[in-house]
């Protein structure tokens, strides 16, 4: 598990090239598949030793990691904003916010216990039979994080599975990769016993497959495209998976919303790190008396969001991660136009910098109506009544996350009630966190939940021992 420095680089290598300048920032291995075998065999290895350590142990090296990982904040986050491209206060938070996950998840770990059961319950069986139900952990699991949280996204995997006494085998993706493996030594540093985690790198479409389908795994917790993910779940057999895949998160604003706010918050939400976010607004479905109010609302909001590269600026919308993704965010928006959709701004591109752009009028027959972007890019659809509203978000593939704005609290639990998502946000944009909350997508947006607690109760089994007092 090492970085390289470019007098070390050779075929075997992948070169990390930071989105925001180009400058080389060091190069990882394309793992071959017997470096792949080695390193699962190590977790497997590992994982009957780790099981054994007394829970506050456990816990205490997460303690330790969360603190070591806060002492490295400034140098973590001018990896993270040079390798993801991710504003320095943004990166910043995201460090602090994992060390603040890792610490949640210690405690709650030492806060889960079993249960037992009585026989009697049950017609026919007694008192003197009961079930002593304890969790255990489930094997090697392997985390598979997506670019966009590299810290984050890859320790809400890896705490929650190795405080459970599960010892993982790390795929971070290759575009943050370089921060993937500075957090895994973090993790070591804390106190891991060898092999309870390992990390393997590679490009996902060359080694993805092996390391799925490979026997030793015994479950998959994956962050990444729907299209990946799908992939995933149809060639593995009989091992769980818990998956986080795409959205298209609607905000739906109704007649009576405050118009001021809404705006301020899908603004905020749609835009922030250039909308490269699962959670991000990715639509909003507005009822068409209010549309042209709040349009001029977001006008006023969109216009005060920094553009620009984070290297030379503060900026929330920043240079898309490459090139392959702003072609296609662009093809998005020249899609919406030659159907018809009205650009109210944006609409402009430099390189893979494109400026925050929002469209009215969007139809059913665009692209845009669908599609996730995880790009700058805002559609507006109209509707006239609430229930079309709500007819029209649930049509949609993906069911992440969706928001209602409204004063009245009763049509905002009708509208909660019947939307097809993990998650409804009141009055808020649509977000991950806090993090303890549980964290899911229906559809294709993901399988399982997943969240401190949920995640923790998804990487760990049941046992039941049944004791029989009366022989
Ligand atoms: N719902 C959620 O919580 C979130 C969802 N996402 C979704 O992720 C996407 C963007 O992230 P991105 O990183 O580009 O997603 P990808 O699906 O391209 O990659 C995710 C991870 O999967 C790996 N991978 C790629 N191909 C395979 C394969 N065949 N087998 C196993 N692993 C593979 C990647 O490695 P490599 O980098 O080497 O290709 C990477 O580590 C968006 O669609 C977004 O919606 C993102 C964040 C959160
Ligand atoms: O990967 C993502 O995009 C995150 O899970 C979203 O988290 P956030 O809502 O805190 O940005």
């Amino acid at each position: 598990m090492s970085i390289h420095n470019e007098n070390n680089y050779n075929e075997n290598m992948i070169k990390i090239v930071s989105p925001l300048d180009g400058s080389l920032l060091g190069a990882v291995k394309a793992m071959s598949q017997s470096e792949v075998d080695t390193n699962i065999e190590k977790a497997k290895k590992a994982f009957y030793e780790w099981r054994e350590y007394p829970l506050s142990k456990r816990a205490d090296i997460m303690y330790k990691a969360a603190d070591l990982l806060l002492a490295n904040t400034k140098r973590v986050a001018e990896l993270l904003l040079m390798e993801i491209g991710k504003d320095q206060k943004s990166a910043e938070s995201e460090i602090t916010r994992t060390a603040d996950f890792i610490r949640f998840t210690a405690d709650t770990a030492k806060s889960i216990h079993g249960e037992s059961i009585q026989g009697d319950n049950f017609s026919g069986f007694s008192k003197e039979k009961f079930a002593m139900v304890t969790r255990e952990p489930v094997g090697v699991v392997l985390a598979i994080s997506p670019f966009n949280y590299p810290i984050n996204l890859a320790a809400s995997k890896i705490a929650p599975a190795l405080v459970s006494g599960n010892t993982v085998v790390f795929k971070p993706a290759t575009t943050g990769s370089l921060c993937g493996i500075e957090l895994a030594k973090i993790f070591l540093e804390a106190g891991l016993p060898e092999g309870a985690l390992t990390v393997i790198t590679g490009k996902g479409s060359e080694i993805g497959d092996y390391i799925v389908t490979h026997p030793d795994i015994s479950f998959i917790n994956f962050t990444g495209s729907t299209e990946v993910g799908l992939d995933i779940s149809k060639k593995v057999h009989m091992v769980p998976l818990l998956m986080e895949l795409g959205g298209k998160d609607a905000a739906i604003v109704l007649k009576d919303a405050d118009l001021p706010f809404a705006a301020k918050n899908i603004a905020a939400g749609a835009f922030s790190y250039s909308g490269q976010r699962c959670t991000a607004v990715k639509r909003i479905i507005v009822i068409n008396e209010v549309a042209d109010k709040l349009i001029g609302y977001l006008k006023d909001e969109i216009g005060k969001l920094r553009v620009g590269n984070p290297l030379t600026v503060q900026a929330e919308v920043v240079p898309l991660i490459s090139e392959k993704a702003a072609d296609f965010v662009w093809g998005l928006i020249e899609d919406a136009k030659e159907k018809g959709a009205r650009m109210v701004m944006g609409g402009k591109r430099e390189g893979t910098l494109i400026y925050p752009t929002l469209f009215d009028e969007v139809t059913e027959d665009m692209r845009i109506a669908w599609e996730e972007p995880f790009g700058p890019v805002l559609p507006i659809l109209r509707v006239n009544t609430v229930e079309e509203a709500v007819a029209l978000a649930n049509k949609s593939e993906y069911g992440l996350q969706a928001s209602v704005f409204t004063e009245n609290i009763t049509d905002a639990f009708h509208v909660a009630g019947k939307l097809e998502v993990g998650t409804v946000h009141i009055n808020n944009k649509t977000e991950r966190g806090p993090d303890h909350f549980p964290f899911l997508g229906v559809k294709k947006s993901g399988i399982g939940t997943q969240g401190i607690r949920y995640s923790i109760e998804a990487m760990t089994r049941v046992k039941a021992t049944v004791i029989n007092l009366n022989r």
